[in-house]
């Protein structure tokens, strides 16, 4: 998984590279980046011989960066036009020194050294149609607060400009305008084709806005000490990536049988939505569950026959929705289970509620709780504390901000301190959904973010079939810790709507097809690397 760092934790990261015991002169970190930047640059656009590019470069290091990219891009035979936006006596030392190189460089006809502030808007423009490529050095990791008028303006040119020229921007560390911590952006922030990111991914690159304003994101490590790098923070953030649903999602030993993947049992559905509890359903036979129970109310159970055969669906009580009355006959169904889904469609009704609370008090396996079943949550912290059984919730914002009080504005604008004040206090693994979703252990200490799905996935049911696959790969036999389960189900989930978006289109697929996918993805991203018992496959 890619580790994501805030500002503040990348510099202190650059502080200990230069002043601890590694003694990395600054400058050389800056001459890296810089050159990261050319390189990566070339790999994607083929050589800079000939070519003509603006280097926009702001007033703290990430111009000082700005400067040596247009030093190694003369010596590939680009002819560069560098826009300078600070004040040369109040750059950092390093920006300083390689600014006075670039300057000792003016006379070579592929040098255009100028300041921006004494250049005309007309002319700005006029270069930048006129150029091959633009490189955004002018803010990086120190943005905050929304563009100021003189940098909006210069944004907005650019952005113009580009669009309608169809010039690639290649944004250093971070794209100006754009929170490298949350990915909050400026309105007028720059859209970059391409971001050269230094030492560590930036957590503002993975979430949106930001996400749709960095492009291809390419990490260079610019010789920085790796155990810097590795280094575990208090706080820290991890993004999703294949190899790590391989570690979870292990080959099976080719005698296994049904009763070694687990028995998922859903309790799920009332009179009208039926939906839920099947969509759960085949949710956790597509993530590969032993056997399916469903348990649903008798007046509707009875549609549900033969629908499925996979599924066995258990009729239970008389009424159209749980009552307490049937958490007898459940927790009879649910004895063999090795983890149960709770909530999809269960409703609202406050006899439900009571239902919902006994199960939670005498279940015998983990559980995955979602939709109404946390509904019936609302301001039940201590009941849920005092459950035995691990639990994960399943929340959508609108969801989550119900169960924690917190405004749905405030988790949308910095969700990560919130849901790890909630994991701790109320003792559980949370799957916040979204784009991106967001794992939070029940310790609340890491977080991993999710970088599968779109937005083809807004369609009613999609949830129900995640939590039906949380639960299948939670319930296996040496079963994954509670976070690794939930990791390793939202990324299938997203990819499976990834891999129906390039099938049926970007939209309109059902929660069904994206389930049918999930096999497809497991044998199509070779996911599935290793045998049950640990050897490689
Ligand atoms: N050794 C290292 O550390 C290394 C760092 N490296 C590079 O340094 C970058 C970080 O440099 P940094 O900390 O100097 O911040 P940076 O991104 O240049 O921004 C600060 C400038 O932006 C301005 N500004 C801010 N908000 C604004 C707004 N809303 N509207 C307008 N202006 C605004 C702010 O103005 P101020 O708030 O100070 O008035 C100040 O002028 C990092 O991303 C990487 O590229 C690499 O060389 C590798 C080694
Ligand atoms: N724009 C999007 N990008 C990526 N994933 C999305 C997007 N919109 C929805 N999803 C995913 O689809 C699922 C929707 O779940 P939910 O809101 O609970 O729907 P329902 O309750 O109807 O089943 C979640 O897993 C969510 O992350
Ligand atoms: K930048």
């Amino acid at each position: 998984m890619k580790k994501l760092n805030t500002a503040a934790q990348m510099k202190a990261i650059d502080r200990e590279a230069m002043q601890g015991r590694y003694q990395i002169p600054p400058t050389v970190l800056m001459e890296n980046a810089g050159h990261a930047v050319v390189t990566h640059g070339m790999q994607v656009w083929g050589p800079w011989q000939g070519k003509r590019v603006i280097i926009f470069c702001g007033a703290g290091n990430n111009g000082g960066d700005g400067f040596v990219i247009a030093r190694h891009l003369m010596a590939q035979g680009a002819k560069v036009y560098v826009y300078i936006c600070g004040e040369e006596s109040a750059y950092s030392e390093e920006s300083r020194i390689h600014l006075r190189t670039l300057q000792a460089m003016q006379d070579d006809p592929l040098c255009h050294l100028q300041y921006l502030s004494s250049l005309a808007e007309p002319v700005v423009r006029r270069r930048i149609a006129h150029s091959h490529m633009i490189i955004d050095a002018l803010i990086g990791t120190g943005f905050h607060g929304m563009l100021r008028p003189k940098m909006r303006a210069l944004a907005q040119i650019i952005n113009a400009v580009a669009h309608e020229a169809k010039i690639p921007v290649i944004a250093v560390d971070m794209p100006t305008g754009v929170d490298a911590d949350t990915g909050a952006s400026d309105k007028d922030a720059i859209h970059a084709m391409m971001t050269v990111t230094f030492g560590v991914h930036k957590r503002g690159q993975f979430i949106y806005p930001g996400k749709e304003l960095v492009g291809k994101v390419v990490l260079d490590t610019i010789g920085m000490p790796m155990p810097l790098l590795r280094k575990e923070e208090n706080d820290c953030m991890y993004a999703l990536e294949l190899a790590d649903i391989a570690e979870i999602m292990t080959k099976r030993s080719p005698t296994s049988h049904k009763g070694t993947h687990g028995t998922v049992g859903i309790i799920a559905g009332s009179a009208t939505m039926l939906g839920a509890a099947l969509m759960a359903a085949q949710g956790a036979v597509r993530a590969g569950a032993g056997k399916v129970r469903a348990m649903i109310p008798s007046v509707v159970a009875t549609h549900t026959m033969g629908l499925y055969p996979e599924i066995m669906v258990a009729a239970i009580g008389t009424t159209p929705y749980f009552t307490s009355a049937d958490s007898k006959a459940v927790m009879e169904q649910i004895r063999d289970c090795s983890s149960i889904a709770l909530g999809p469609g269960l409703g609202r009704s406050k006899e439900t509620q009571d239902f919902v609370l006994q199960i939670l008090e005498k279940a015998s396996c983990p559980l995955v709780i979602d939709a109404d079943g946390l509904y019936h949550l609302q301001g039940m912290k201590d009941r849920v504390r005092r459950c035995l059984q691990p639990l994960i919730f399943t929340p959508h914002i609108a969801e989550f901000s119900r169960l924690s009080g917190y405004a749905i504005d405030a988790i949308k604008t910095n969700p990560v301190p919130l849901l790890r004040v909630f994991a701790q206090e109320w003792q559980v693994c949370i799957v916040l959904k979204g784009a991106p979703t967001y794992i939070v252990s029940a310790e609340g200490k890491a977080v991993y973010i999710n970088t599968t799905g779109n937005a083809g996935m807004a369609c009613g049911g999609m949830g129900d079939v995640l939590t039906g696959m949380v639960a299948a790969i939670w319930g296996r036999e040496n079963n994954p810790m509670a976070t690794q389960a939930a990791c390793a189900a939202v990324y299938l989930h997203g990819a499976s709507g990834d891999a129906c978006a390039k099938d049926y289109g970007p939209y309109g697929y059902t929660p069904l097809e994206l389930a049918r996918q999930v096999p497809c993805i497991l044998q199509q991203g070779q996911v599935v690397t290793k045998i049950d018992d640990g050897e490689i496959g």
